[in-house]
């Protein structure tokens, strides 16, 4: 099973990228990761509501574009519902089982168009607080690895 990471922003700080590598790296063919970047819409020097509005809007645009109708989609989001590890690991299989391609989404500073959040099948939520977006992918790649080790028996995740 492929799953894809579709993220607004590109051009991440050598942290965020070697961050995300080094789980994504982790992780064994048949559970390949793979990240979309979504240029960011742009907002201006000082960005109006109506500004960030039509970036929002053009980054859930690219963003469903990038999408297959047989997609499962995920939306990250805040007020989405917070799975733990074992919850995760068994999500994990239900996918892989499903054997539809599953598209996580992580929307920009902004969050995602309200078009994306009614494509997606479920909403994960994190955590309560509201993350910087880079952080967002690196969290993921670490949490499915983790997931991904609780499936196999592999010592990693205590
Ligand atoms: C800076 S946040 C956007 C904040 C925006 N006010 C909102 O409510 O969505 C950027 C993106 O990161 C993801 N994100 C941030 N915090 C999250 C959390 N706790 N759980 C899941 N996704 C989160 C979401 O995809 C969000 O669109």
């Amino acid at each position: 099973m492929k799953i894809r990471i579709i993220a607004a922003g590109g051009k991440m700080p050598a942290w965020v990228q070697d961050g995300y590598g080094e789980y994504a790296k982790r992780l064994p063919r048949e559970l390949a990761l793979e990240i979309v970047e979504i240029p960011l819409g742009n907002r201006g020097q000082k960005a109006s509501p109506a500004l960030i509005e039509k970036a929002r809007r053009q980054e859930g645009e690219a963003m469903l574009a990038a999408l297959a109708p047989r997609d499962h989609v995920v939306a990250l989001d805040v007020r989405g519902k917070p799975w733990s590890t074992e919850q995760l690991s068994r999500q994990l299989a239900d996918w892989q089982m499903q054997g539809e391609r599953v598209s996580l989404l992580i929307g920009g500073p902004d969050g995602l168009s309200p078009e994306c959040l009614a494509r997606a099948r479920q909403r994960w939520s994190l955590s309560p607080l509201t993350l910087p977006h880079p952080l967002v992918r690196v969290l993921l790649a670490e949490q499915i690895y983790r997931a991904w080790t609780l499936l196999v028996g592999h010592p990693y995740h205590k």
